[in-house]
């Protein structure tokens, strides 16, 4: 170390420990805190050119490379150190240093699993990032979710790039905000927990679902036949049908989203997924997602997004020729308090979470739902068939609504997937004054979820077996004496201000496709497969991902045959 340069670095050292003192109150973003570094790197370069010190790219890359190591060196010593709000709460040891090693567990889509494990073995208090606990106790979702405490979104809910756009699900400018979008999505799906009756306004949805669904029995027959081994991917078809059905529900007839009938050569569905997990896992930690966003790998998954903007733009220009009261009727009809319209850009990107969010779970669940009544011991499939056929003779007639959501089995069977496949990460932020769960004090500012998975596979909620698919808990008298049923513990759509805005309708969305397939179809796994596996294979980071196909083979039933209309 020269004379002329000793000094340089330690300022740095101190300036190292100042901007981490300044980033604990005021957190900055990671794209302009990307820029100022770079900035002062090039600032610092021309001081010592224009001082003559001699090596200046070196002096100037180690001067700042000092200052980055003193900052990080006080962040990490912070967040290990026993003065950290959170350090009384045990956990992996290394996961307090930084949201990295979360993020990457994410990414993995195993984090239920892990987090499970985790639990198990430190308690239902779990540190699991430097500011982020897990939550493993049944009572806590009230305090977490619930309208009373109305806990807000944490920011990896953040929309990706800090958009001017504001669209549900993301972080909201604030509470009205978020209330007054929301009362506009709830008014078009607001008759679905109603039994669906004409006055209703979600019967709007109907006649595209009943088309669409009829389609899928055909996109079915065609993959099956153009198919060397006569069978077909059951998951890929549910996935375009979610999407063809999404697409007409949210644009009416504006977009020419049709998967059944082409595929996804512009890999729409695989891009909307990724968004998502890239959202899940690098959004864990937001500074990061500042910099990725402006990344060009980052911008390859927003496909979904152009491809949802152009069709909103669509609809808007043909507005007075549209018959079909879809999703965007009400977006272009609502009027804030002020009596302004939704902007145009906010109505593209709540077009791409209504085509992600309508198409994603639903399609995952029923596939999941398919899975694991053929894969089951238990001969569900022929179990289902039978209370269908009793209550839907004609196989091919309208399917009553009412009916549908009173058949024991077909409803059980959807709630004992939705137990498994769905093992959400909802994580909140606890508000000024911080909160006190199950009796355990928790600071202003953390990061907190339910760990949602290991209460849906709790023997404290579910027993006896509750790793195994038994629809038959959701029945009268469950899986016989002592067995339990707890089904406050199933946490699929949330609860609270943020709870699912569909979530009636996914309900009769899933039993509706659910009951026309099994009426219209037997079907059969292809031989050799391996159930084991295929559970290994459902991942998840906000989305679901199955990781292995789920080939079937269908075999259309006596008397069914599908209108020729469609
Ligand atoms: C099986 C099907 C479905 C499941 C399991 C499901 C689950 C969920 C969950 C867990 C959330 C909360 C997300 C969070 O806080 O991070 C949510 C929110 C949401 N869901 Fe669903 N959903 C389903 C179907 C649908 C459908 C069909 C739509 C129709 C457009 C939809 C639209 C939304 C919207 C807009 C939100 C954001 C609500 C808000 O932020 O206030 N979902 N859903």
């Amino acid at each position: 170390m020269s004379l002329t340069t000793t000094p340089l670095y330690y300022f740095a050292a101190l300036s190292g420990f100042f901007t981490w003192s300044f980033h604990r109150i005021h957190p900055v973003r990671g794209d302009y805190a990307a820029v100022f570094y770079t900035v002062c790197l090039l600032a610092l370069y021309a001081t010592t050119v224009i001082s003559k010190i001699p090596f200046p790219f070196t002096v100037s890359i180690t001067g700042m490379g000092i200052h980055a190591l003193f900052a990080l060196a006080c962040t990490v010593g912070y967040r290990l150190s026993p003065w950290h709000p959170l350090a009384s709460y045990p956990g992996p040891y290394l996961w307090r240093a930084s949201s990295l090693f979360l993020g990457r567990l994410s990414f993995s889509g195993r984090r239920h699993l892990v987090l499970d494990d985790l639990h198990n073995q430190y308690g239902p208090f779990l540190r699991i990032g430097p500011n982020q606990l897990s939550v493993n106790t049944t009572s806590s979702n009230i305090m977490i979710y619930g309208a009373a405490t109305h806990m807000e979104k944490d920011d990896s809910y953040i929309t990706p790039g800090h958009l001017d756009a504001l669209a549900l699900f993301f972080k909201s400018k604030s509470r009205d905000f978020q209330a007054e979008r929301k009362r506009i999505w709830t008014q078009a799906f607001t008759s679905s927990s109603q039994p669906l009756k004409p006055e209703n306004s979600v019967t709007h949805f109907i006649p595209a679902l009943e088309r669409r669904t009829w389609e899928l029995l055909i996109c079915f027959d065609r993959r099956q036949s153009d198919s060397p081994n006569q069978t077909f991917d059951l998951y890929e078809a549910l996935c375009h049908w979610s999407y063809d059905f999404a697409g007409e529900m949210v644009f009416g007839g504006c977009n020419d989203i049709e998967l059944m009938k082409r595929g996804d050569p512009e890999g729409l569905l695989m891009g909307g997924k990724n968004a998502t997990r890239l959202l899940d896992s690098v959004g864990q930690s937001p500074w990061l997602m500042d910099i990725a966003w402006h990344i060009p790998a980052g911008k390859a998954m927003v496909r979904l997004r152009d491809v949802a903007a152009a069709a909103m733009r669509r609809r808007v220009e043909s507005d007075a020729d549209t018959t079909m009261r879809d999703l965007s009727s009400y977006w272009l009809e609502a009027r804030s308090p002020h009596g302004e319209k939704i902007p145009l850009t906010d109505m593209e990107l709540d077009a791409v979470v209504a085509i992600q969010a309508a198409s994603d779970n639903t399609a995952t669940t029923i596939t999941l739902a398919f899975y694991f009544i053929l894969s089951s011991p238990q001969d569900y499939y022929q179990q289902l068939q039978k209370e269908l056929d009793d209550a839907f003779p004609g196989r091919t007639g309208p399917l009553d609504w009412d009916i549908l959501a009173k058949l024991p089995l077909l409803n059980a069977i959807i709630a004992e997937t939705l137990r498994l496949g769905t093992p959400f990460y909802l994580p909140r932020v606890v508000p000024k004054g911080g909160a006190t769960i199950d009796s355990r004090y928790i600071p202003e500012g953390t990061s907190v979820t339910i760990a949602a998975y290991s209460q849906q596979i709790s023997p404290q909620n579910f027993y006896p077996d509750p790793l195994g698919f038994r629809a038959e808990r959701w029945l009268p008298g469950g899986l016989g004496p002592g067995s339990i049923t707890n089904a406050a513990a199933l946490f699929s759509f949330s609860s609270g201000p943020y709870v699912c805005v569909a979530k009636a309708f996914a309900h009769q969305e899933m039993r509706y496709v659910i009951a026309r397939i099994v009426l219209a179809y037997d079907f059969q796994l292809t031989k050799g497969f391996n159930a084991a596996a295929y559970r290994e294979g459902i991942l998840n980071m906000r989305t679901t991902i199955l990781q292995e196909p789920l080939f079937v083979i269908g075999q259309r039933r006596p008397g069914v045959i599908i209108p020729e209309d469609h």
